[in-house]
């Protein structure tokens, strides 16, 4: 028997061999299981007795769960048990650069979508991070902005703050990130979304269509996800300067958002109906956008995202020194860099049906509305869709789950390192994150690699649309 083998007895059964590579842990009591040690996330020792705590799925369809499995290693000396588990828990978190035992600031919010966060936290996320030998420092919020509150006020001796609810308290949370008297350091705490909320685009972007709502794997990227650099936007009205880490929607997009809050019921569904809605109404957006030009060619940007995505970018993007431009090393919050008046605005001037500007692909669950945004590019994606015909924003619309409508020639795309608004027509509104503002003037512009995430891959985890053959 090697080193890294190990027999022990669960209950009455047959002994159990447990063996472990660099990879995985193998479990065999007549058929074997394999684990990889990314999903080991702790054991506890009392002698040779032993629990070992791993994610798995009991059977190939069903959803990710916490075992613990409980035996005896009845024929192993007490510092080879020792030696054992020491090596396993070394492999499965240093091993992969990942610390053991993180402090953690919880904020729940018990009101968000289906107000079954803090039952979903008690029952199947905070068992999680126990069993990974997380220490939890968890609040509840009692209103709106209170998580503005808690991170502009917290003490940053954490190393991850993890945010129970929807995209609402992410924004809430970095914008007072942004006010904190340490607003840098900060902004390097990374956030791990827990979704529970209605929109959770975010939690969408760092696991992927297929876990995206799955709450446990959320709380293994709180136990083993590595720092990811994101950029993070600044919107500015009115000299009132707002982070923005997803999306600002006008005309027909702000629709999806704007006036269904009362249709929360839905859940998700509210986004389409507002978006059909609007769709009927069919009016251009009165506004005026110009934008600095970073890239227009949609077989560039798409050739970038895959390059990005072949890369090993975790180990990129957790060197902070890569990704924080000149000058972010300072504690201040970086300065706007662009006015309307520079030269180098390209202005629009076709009727635009809706603009939908943003980072991250999904913005919510029936929407990959910026497929090949990037991370940490410092880049604003802009999807603007001229006025054409009903059924031309209606096939649009048809692939804008799997972000299909980025390859339609009718729908421009802007790579931009800033843009700006100006309405054209008194009425109407912007939708910041999912929150209203006034459609008065405005300017957006990115940061690179100003905030932190936790992900599991290092790069968004949406699938792109295929090239168009
Ligand atoms: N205790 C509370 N009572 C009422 N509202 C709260 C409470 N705590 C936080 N909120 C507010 O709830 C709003 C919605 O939160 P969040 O987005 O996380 O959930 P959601 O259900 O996804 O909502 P949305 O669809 O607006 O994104 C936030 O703007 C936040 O200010």
């Amino acid at each position: 028997m090697s080193r890294r083998d190990l027999r022990i007895r669960v209950g009455t059964k047959e002994p159990t061999t447990l063996s472990y590579t660099d990879k995985e842990l193998s479990i065999a009591n007549g058929r074997a299981t394999q684990v990889p040690l990314r999903q080991v996330i702790g054991v506890q020792r009392s002698g040779r007795s032993l629990e070992i705590s791993y994610i798995g799925r009991k059977k190939t369809a069903d959803p990710l769960s916490l075992t613990k499995l409980v035996g005896t290693a009845e024929d192993a000396e007490d510092d080879i048990v020792d030696a054992w588990v020491t090596t396993l828990l070394h492999l499965a978190y240093e091993g992969m650069g990942v610390k053991r035992g993180r402090r953690l600031k919880v904020v729940i919010n018990p009101h968000g979508g289906t107000k079954k966060g803090v039952a979903t936290f008690n029952k199947t996320v905070e068992p999680i991070l126990r069993a990974a030998g997380c220490s939890l420092d968890v609040i509840h919020t009692t209103r709106p902005g209170h998580a503005y509150e808690i991170s502009k006020t917290m003490s940053l001796d954490y190393d991850v703050m993890v945010i129970v609810s929807g995209d609402g308290l992410i924004h809430e949370v970095l914008n007072g990130f942004a006010h904190h008297e340490q607003p840098i350091n900060a902004f390097r705490i990374p956030l791990a979304p827990v979704p529970t909320g209605t929109g959770n685009g975010l939690s969408l972007n760092i696991l992927g269509m297929a876990d995206g709502f799955d709450v446990c794997a959320a709380a293994l990227n709180i136990v083993k996800g590595l720092p990811m650099k994101i950029d993070v936007l600044s919107f500015t009205q009115n000299g009132k300067r707002t982070i923005s880490f997803m999306s600002q929607a006008l005309g027909l997009a702000a629709d999806l958002d704007i006036g269904t809050d009362h249709l929360r019921w839905m859940g998700e569904s509210r986004f389409m109906f507002g978006f059909l809605r609007g769709l009927i109404q069919f009016k251009p957006c009165p506004i005026e956008l110009s934008y600095k030009v970073a890239e227009l060619d949609k077989e560039k940007m798409f050739d970038a995202l895959q390059k990005r995505r072949i890369k090993d970018t975790a180990k990129d993007a957790t060197d902070p020194q890569a990704l924080h431009e000149p000058g972010t090393e300072s504690t201040a919050l970086p300065p706007l860099k662009y006015s309307a008046t520079d030269e180098g605005w390209t202005v629009v001037t076709e009727p635009l049906l809706y603009v939908y500007a943003g980072k991250g692909p999904y913005v919510g669950r029936d929407l990959m509305t910026f497929p090949v945004s990037l991370p940490d590019d410092g880049l604003i994606d802009i999807a603007a869709q001229p006025v054409s015909s009903r059924s031309d924003v209606l096939s649009n619309l048809g692939g804008a789950p799997k972000g299909e409508h980025y390859w339609r020639p009718n729908l421009k795309y802007i790579k931009a390192h800033a843009y700006r608004v100006k309405p054209l027509a008194p009425k109407g509104a912007v939708a910041v994150d999912g929150e209203v503002f006034p459609l008065e003037e405005f300017q957006v512009e990115a940061h690179r690699g100003l905030a932190t995430l936790l992900s599991p891959y290092g790069y968004y985890a949406a699938e792109p649309p295929p090239r168009p053959t």
